[in-house]
């Protein structure tokens, strides 16, 4: 069975990126992600992670390049994420309870889920270095 892609954005800010607390489901709330969503079928990755973060965050961004490695969530989906930068508007939770800008050292701090986690030491040595 063909795995449904979730495409997430790591927004980057002077050398930070924005961390985003969920609400839901219950198993999930509390824990930090990338801002983000399934892509809907004959969307384009590039076009679903615009159309989520606008909708989660009221802003919009543009896609820089895909971070390498695809990891599993569950058994069903498929996690990628984007490097993103803002071109419109600031980040309001609309969806979450809170937002962070972490920078380099501050990526452990906080709870993430765990298909996220291999991505952090892509973002740290590569995307966030002074
Ligand atoms: N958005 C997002 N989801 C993630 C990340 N990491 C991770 O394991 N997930 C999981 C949580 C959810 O099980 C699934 C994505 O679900 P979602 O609720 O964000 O997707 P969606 O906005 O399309 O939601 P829905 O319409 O299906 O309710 O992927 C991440 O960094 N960002």
């Amino acid at each position: 069975m063909t795995r449904v892609l979730v495409v997430g954005a790591a927004v980057l800010r002077d050398g930070r990126v924005l961390a985003a607390r969920r609400t839901a489901p219950p198993e999930a709330a509390g824990r930090w992600e990338f801002p983000g969503g399934k892509v809907e079928p004959g969307e384009s990755p590039e076009t679903a992670v615009v159309r989520e973060v606008r909708e989660e965050l009221g802003c919009t961004v543009a896609v820089e390049e895909w971070l390498g490695g695809e990891v599993p969530i569950g058994e069903r989906h498929l996690l990628r994420v984007a490097l993103a930068t803002l071109v419109e508007g600031d980040p309001v939770p609309v969806e979450h309870d809170r937002l962070r800008w972490l920078g380099p050292d501050e990526l452990d701090d906080v709870d993430w889920l765990e298909p996220d986690r291999p991505f952090l030491p892509v973002l740290r040595q590569a995307r966030m270095a002074p």
